[in-house]
C-alpha cells in the first residue's frame, strides 16, 4: 500500500526471569518506531492458535515446546524461527558446546585459540581411575555435563587434589583450570554484531597456593555476582579489571562469524579466558544460547537492528520466491 509501512509481528517466548530483563519498554519502543512489534506468546495456549508471527524468538526448553515449534514451522513455512531447537541443543552439553570450537579454522598469525583440556566423568569410580587423569592435572574445575539454565547447572567446583573428588557428582565434565589473571572475556553475538566486555573471573592459583589449600572450593556465576558484592571486595580491587587489555577484536569478530556459521544460530554468547602462560592463546569455555543482552549497553539498538535485518531478508526472500 502506498505510504504504509510494511509492520512485522515478532512473538517471543521466554522464562519470566528473562522476559522482565530483556523485553523492556525501550526495547519494544524502539523496535515499534522502526515497524516491529514484540508480542508476547501465551504459554497457556497451543502457538500454532496464536499469531500469525513473522518470527518466534525463544528460549525454552522441553520436548513440548520443541513440538509446538515444529507444528508451527509447518503450518507457517515463510515464519522465521530464532534460533531452531536442534542447533540451540548443542549448547546443552557441555562436551557438544565445545566440540564445535575444536573444529573451527581461522587463519592468524598473532593469536591462537582452543579449549582447555577435559575429560568426561560418567560414574564415581572413573573419577578415581588413574587412566582418567592421565591428561589432566591439578587444579581442575568440575562442572556439571548439562548445561540446561538451571542453578544446577552452574554450580562448579574448583578442585585442587584427589581429596576433593569425594564431593563431586557425575556425569560432570572436569576441565583443566588455566590461570588467566582473574578477567573473563564475554563475546556477545547478535547475528552478524560482535561485542566483547571484560568481567571478573577467578583469580590464578599458583603452585605455592595449590599445595596449601583443601579439596575444593564450590562457586556459581562468579562473572554475574552483584555489584556490591564486587566494589566492596578487596579481591575485586586486586584483580584490575581496567588495565586488562581486551583481545583483538577481528580475532573475536573471526571466531565468533565461525562459530555462528558452525552451529547455525544468531543469538549466542561464549566467554573467553586469555592463558597467561602464552599472552597470545585464548581459550573459549562456554558458550550460551540467549544471554543477558540487556547488560549490553544499548542493547535496543543492536536487537533492533538484528530484527530489522532478520525481516528485511525474509522479505526479499519472498520476493525472489514469487518471482520465479
Ligand atoms: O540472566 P543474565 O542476564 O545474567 O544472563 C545469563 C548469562 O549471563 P551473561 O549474559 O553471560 O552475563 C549466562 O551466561 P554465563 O553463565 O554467565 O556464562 C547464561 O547465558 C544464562 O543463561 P542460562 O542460565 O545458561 O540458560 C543467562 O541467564 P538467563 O537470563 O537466560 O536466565
Ligand atoms: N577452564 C577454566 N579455567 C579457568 N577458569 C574457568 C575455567 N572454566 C570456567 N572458569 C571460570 O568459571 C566460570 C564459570 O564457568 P562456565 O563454564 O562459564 O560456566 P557457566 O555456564 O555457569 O557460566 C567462568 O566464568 C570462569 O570464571
Ligand atoms: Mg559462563
Ligand atoms: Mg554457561
Amino acid at each position: 500500500m502506498a505510504g504504509e509501512e510494511r509492520r512485522f509481528k515478532i512473538g517471543y517466548a521466554l522464562l519470566p526471569k528473562k522476559e522482565n530483563s530483556f523485553i523492556r519498554e525501550s526495547l519494544v519502543n524502539q523496535a515499534k518506531s522502526r515497524g516491529i512489534d514484540l508480542v508476547k506468546i501465551d504459554r497457556e495456549r497451543p502457538l500454532v492458535d496464536q499469531g500469525p508471527f513473522d518470527c518466534v524468538l525463544h528460549k525454552l526448553y522441553g520436548e513440548d515446546w520443541k513440538s509446538q515449534l515444529e507444528d508451527f514451522r509447518s503450518r507457517n513455512p515463510g515464519a522465521v524461527i530464532i534460533d531452531s531447537p536442534d542447533a540451540i541443543e548443542r549448547l546443552h552439553n557441555r562436551i557438544s558446546m565445545l566440540q564445535v570450537v575444536s573444529e573451527l579454522k581461522i587463519e592468524n598469525q598473532s593469536e591462537t585459540f582452543g579449549i582447555p583440556k577435559q575429560i568426561v566423568i560418567y560414574d564415581q569410580e572413573t573419577l578415581f581411575d588413574k587412566q582418567a587423569w592421565e591428561l589432566l592435572k591439578f587444579p581442575v574445575i568440575a562442572k556439571p555435563l548439562v548445561a540446561d539454565g538451571s542453578a544446577k547447572s552452574h554450580k562448579m567446583a574448583l578442585v585442587f587434589n584427589h581429596e576433593g573428588l569425594n564431593k563431586l557428582k557425575p556425569p560432570i565434565v572436569l576441565q583443566e583450570f588455566v590461570n588467566h589473571g582473574g578477567v573473563i572475556f564475554k563475546v556477545y553475538v547478535v547475528g552478524e554484531y560482535v561485542k566483547c566486555v571484560k568481567r571478573k573471573s577467578l583469580p590464578d592459583v599458583s603452585e605455592e597456593k595449590l599445595n596449601s589449600l583443601e579439596g575444593s572450593l564450590p562457586f556459581s556465576q562468579v562473572s554475574n555476582l552483584a555489584t556490591h558484592e564486587k566494589s566492596d571486595d578487596k579481591y575485586y580491587k586486586m584483580m584490575h579489571l581496567e588495565d586488562t587489555e581486551l583481545p583483538p577484536q577481528s580475532f573475536m569478530t573471526d571466531i565468533a562469524k565461525g562459530l555462528r556459521r558452525a552451529m547455525n544460530l544468531n543469538l549466542f554468547n561464549f566467554d573467553v579466558i586469555r592463558d597467561t602462560r602464552f599472552g597470545n592463546r585464548y581459550l573459549i569455555i562456554d558458550i550460551n544460547y540467549f544471554p543477558g543482552y540487556a547488560k549490553m549497553p544499548g542493547y535496543e539498538t543492536v536487537l533492533t537492528d538484528f530484527f530489522c535485518d532478520i525481516m528485511n531478508r525474509k522479505e526479499r526472500e519472498v520476493v525472489v520466491v514469487e518471482k520465479h
